[in-house]
């Protein structure tokens, strides 16, 4: 899994861990739509000097892999801020493997977007179904928008070549991770033969080296998620280590983790690509009075205060916020363990 940038990271101590718990609080924020398995969003949200920031690795993660995500939430509410080279981000819709016939109601909440993101290759659905979706996304957005899809992995090289050619038909921007490993994305890549660009996603944020894709010449995007990284700062040192065009991505967070990777997108020297942070539209409820909603197709560049009602109103029972406040001790620990200039 990645590790935190060691370098941008070394002159900062870790917080004590009562310092994160004091007012953290744990929400459970329902979906508009189903999406990666999930009907419910549970994040935890911690008030640092610098204002509010979000630890939310999925669930089923294991404290390894979560600590990143707490030296990112450490990062962007404990460290001064880095300059900011924009005041809002252009971000695409993105579309869960729903029905064609629901995509123009499921993208609605998601406003004027010129770029829509279609997940494809759901377990239980045939590239039938794909078709159907991706056409019915180019049909919204209009011959002038951009159709990327994203497929988690789930093709084999075969598999992903027969459907990236078949989906090429709608005139796909990119295909984001079509098959698990760098190897795989690298075959596919040389027989795609640059018809359709590959994005990597998994194969950054999940890499034991978060670098191999690059190196190894299996992508030309990497699909960058300041959460999983370790933070913004770690994030942007990994950006200019690829030497590839980054599109900056959320986690499904709420609108205080979309402020950490709107931050990050403010601080990209280019930013080529939409970026996949229009998330806010996927949730039915948020932390905010005025969430990060994608509005005109980009987000603001701005902090976010949670707000305290609906903090009370959203907060997880009991037992989730225990749950959470362990997985906190326990990825504490883990990052305390580590010396200062590898956290
Ligand atoms: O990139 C986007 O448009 C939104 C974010 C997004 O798609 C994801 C967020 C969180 C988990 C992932 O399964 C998913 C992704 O694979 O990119
Ligand atoms: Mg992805």
């Amino acid at each position: 899994m990645p590790q935190p940038d060691a370098d941008a990271l070394a002159s900062r101590p870790l917080p004590p861990l009562g310092e994160l718990l004091a007012g953290a609080r744990v929400v459970a924020l329902p979906l508009r739509t189903r999406f990666r398995g999930i009907d419910t969003r549970e994040a935890l949200l911690m008030q640092g000097p610098q204002g509010w920031t979000e630890f939310s690795p999925f669930v089923e993660y294991d404290d390894a892999e979560s600590a990143a995500w707490l030296a990112a939430a450490i990062d962007f509410g404990w460290s001064a801020p880095l300059p900011q080279r924009r005041g809002s981000i252009p971000v695409n819709a993105t579309l869960p493997a729903v029905r064609a016939e629901d995509v123009a109601e499921v993208l609605a909440p998601f406003g004027a977007c010129r770029t829509v993101k279609v997940k494809v290759a759901e377990p239980g659905q045939s590239l039938a179904d794909d078709l159907e979706r991706v056409a019915a996304a180019r049909e919204v957005v209009g011959p002038t928008g951009r159709v990327r899809i994203d497929a988690n992995g789930a093709w084999s090289v075969d598999e992903a070549a027969i459907a990236v050619r078949a989906l090429a038909e709608f005139d796909l921007e990119y295909a984001e991770q079509p098959c698990r490993t760098v190897a795989e994305l690298a075959e596919l890549r040389r027989r795609l033969d640059g018809a359709v660009a590959i994005a990597a996603d998994e194969s950054v944020r999940k890499a034991d080296d978060p670098l191999r894709v690059a190196r190894a010449g299996a992508a030309d995007i990497v699909v960058v998620k300041a959460q999983p990284l370790g933070g913004i700062r770690a994030a942007l040192s990994l950006i200019e280590a690829a030497g590839l065009p980054a599109v900056i991505s959320s986690a499904l967070d709420t609108s205080v983790g979309l402020s950490m990777g709107a931050h990050l997108a403010a601080a990209m020297p280019t930013l080529q690509f939409d970026c996949g942070l229009g998330t806010a539209a996927l949730l039915a409820a948020d932390v905010a009075r005025h969430p990060l909603m994608p509005s005109g197709g980009a987000i603001e560049v701005r902090r976010i205060d949670a707000d305290a009602e609906l903090l009370d109103e959203h907060a997880a029972d009991d037992a989730r916020r225990e749950w959470w406040f362990e997985r906190l001790r326990r990825c504490h620990s883990v990052l305390a363990s580590q010396p200062p200039a590898a956290r």
